[in-house]
């Protein structure tokens, strides 16, 4: 059983928490708009506290980067849960490559909406094989708010919600950057290497 521990209720008690979350292929501009969306809210004051899984430390160890080199300071974290004990009071939880969490993230951006909070998620919603990325599914369900956003297909110019991998690796998690994926369409995903 799991016992949930005392969280901080969000700063204003009239507010009302809810979860949104941007979705899509890699490049499609998933983190820009996590960022976009967080600065905002601290330019509003909103005192702003943002995640990513420590696996994730591609670009920077402590900061949540963007392709185009974008950033924001961020707590990489090993586990969802761990977010509880860090969200502490603050307005607004941001959270970046929500795809590498466990499955308790979900019961996490809940329980963290549910204390008033305003908990904003990015992440594939796919993996290289075109299939769903769990926990994406799960979150994406729970959402109040869904964004989809669209990368440029690298083959022929359309609107790309695919991460095609440039090599045979079969491994679900497999970190990386040009070298290893691009943005493709769905008819340039299935086209026979
Ligand atoms: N095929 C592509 N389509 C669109 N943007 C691309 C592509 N490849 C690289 N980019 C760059 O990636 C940026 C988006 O980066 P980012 O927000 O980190 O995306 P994501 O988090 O979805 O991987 C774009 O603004 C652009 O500069
Ligand atoms: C499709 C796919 C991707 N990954 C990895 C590759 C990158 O390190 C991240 C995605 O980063 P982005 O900010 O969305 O560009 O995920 C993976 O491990 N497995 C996959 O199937
Ligand atoms: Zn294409």
């Amino acid at each position: 059983m799991f016992i949930e521990p005392s969280i901080g209720k969000s700063r204003n008690p009239d507010r009302r928490g809810h979860i949104e979350v941007i979705c899509g292929s890699m490049f499609s501009g998933k983190t820009e708009e996590l960022i976009r969306r967080l600065n905002r809210a601290l330019i509003a004051r909103q005192k702003v506290e943002i995640f990513k899984p420590s696996i994730d430390k591609r670009y920077h160890d402590f900061d949540v980067v963007s392709h185009n080199e974008n950033a924001i300071r961020s707590t990489p974290v090993n586990f969802a849960d761990d977010i509880i004990l860090l969200a502490g009071d603050c307005d607004v939880v941001g959270i970046d490559e929500v795809q590498f969490f466990d499955q308790r993230i979900v019961e996490v951006a809940d329980i963290l909406a549910n204390a008033g909070k305003r908990v904003i998620l990015a992440g594939l919603d796919m993996d290289f094989a075109g299939k769903p990325f769990e926990p994406m599914p799960q979150l994406l369900a729970i959402a109040e708010y869904v964004t989809k956003v669209h990368a440029i297909c690298m083959k022929c110019g359309n609107l790309a919600s695919y991460s095609y991998r440039l090599t045979a690796a079969q491994d679900k998690v497999l970190l990386g950057e040009k070298d290893s994926y691009e943005a493709r369409c769905r008819k340039c995903f299935h086209e026979p290497r």
